[in-house]
């Protein structure tokens, strides 16, 4: 029989289908791996901003967990949205069972600005999940949070790879160059090397989504038994034809497109 990839995503919801549980899982699909999801907030958003949050109530977020744990062989997981301590308590828990690579997403900040994670929760996300983390997937605001550094240059983001390995326990970090000028470049450090990964910078405003669907392509590659380097290099790959194949949808920051590897894959 063949054997499924499967990878599995903790996080909020975007109705607007560009970034949280839905970019997750149209990219698990994209990519191949039977996707599974645990929604932890509703959140009313568009390429606008976020309109409204609904906080998925602590005991049915543990049930989700407990069904999907209880049922099916977990290849990968990633997190995203987890708004509040008592949600990453819940979590923090239960990562245990889960015996599979685990790529967090620190979401802390949309796009448009608005605060997707309780401030006193920033703390425990750092002490309390970070330790159990494969990677950590911060952009340059969330490593600063994270490191407490100020990240001005390529050399500040290399640092703080550094430091949330070696001082705060992570397996290894990602700090993504999102955020910085010229090309669009991102660095891993996995705890014995520093590797970068870059592509130019695509000129477009089309960017709602792409921590969500960058953290999703390296966890369902990590799901499929890429090591982790080759995993975020795929996942650059995914991100970075995501971006350039990007929709004008809705009157703010568009969503980027899933599936343009797919049609990547037609043009050979
Ligand atoms: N305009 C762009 N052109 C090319 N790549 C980009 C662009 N904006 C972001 N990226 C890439 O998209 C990925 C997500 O990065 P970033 O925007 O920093 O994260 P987030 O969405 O979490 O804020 C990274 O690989 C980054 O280098
Ligand atoms: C539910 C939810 N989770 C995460 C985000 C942030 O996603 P990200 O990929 O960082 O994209 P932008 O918000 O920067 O567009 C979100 N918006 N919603």
């Amino acid at each position: 029989m063949e054997k499924v990839a499967t990878a599995l995503t903790i996080a909020g919801t975007d109705p607007s289908g560009g970034a949280g549980i839905q970019a997750d899982l149209k990219t698990f699909q994209e990519v191949q791996s039977y996707g599974m999801s645990v929604i932890t907030s509703v959140v009313a958003q568009n390429t606008t901003g976020v309109q409204a949050i609904h906080h998925v109530p602590l005991e049915m977020i543990e049930q989700q967990l407990d069904a999907v744990i209880s049922d099916i062989p977990i290849l990968a997981f990633k997190t995203g949205m987890i708004a509040n301590i008592d949600m990453m308590k819940v979590i923090a828990e239960k990562i245990p069972q889960i015996r599979a690579p685990y790529v967090m997403d620190p979401v802390m900040v949309a796009t448009s600005g608005d605060a997707l994670i309780e401030a006193k929760a920033r703390d425990f996300l750092r002490e309390r999940l970070l330790p159990f983390t494969s990677l950590v997937t911060p952009n340059i605001p969330e490593a600063e949070f994270l490191t407490g550094e100020k990240i001005d240059s390529t050399d500040d983001m290399k640092r703080a790879t550094v430091v949330l390995v070696e001082r705060f326990g992570a397996g290894a970090a990602l700090v993504k160059g999102g955020h910085m000028e010229g090309e669009a470049t991102d660095f891993l450090y996995d705890g014995s090397s520093l590797h970068s990964f870059s592509s130019e910078r695509i000129d477009t405003k089309n960017t709602h989504g792409t921590g969500c669907t960058y953290s999703a392509a390296i966890t369902a590659y990590l799901s499929q038994g890429l090591n982790l380097y080759e995993a975020v290099k795929a996942g650059k790959h995914f991100v970075t034809a995501a971006i350039a194949d990007s929709f004008t949808l809705g009157s703010g920051h568009g969503p980027t497109n899933h599936w343009a590897i797919r049609k990547e894959k037609v043009k050979q």
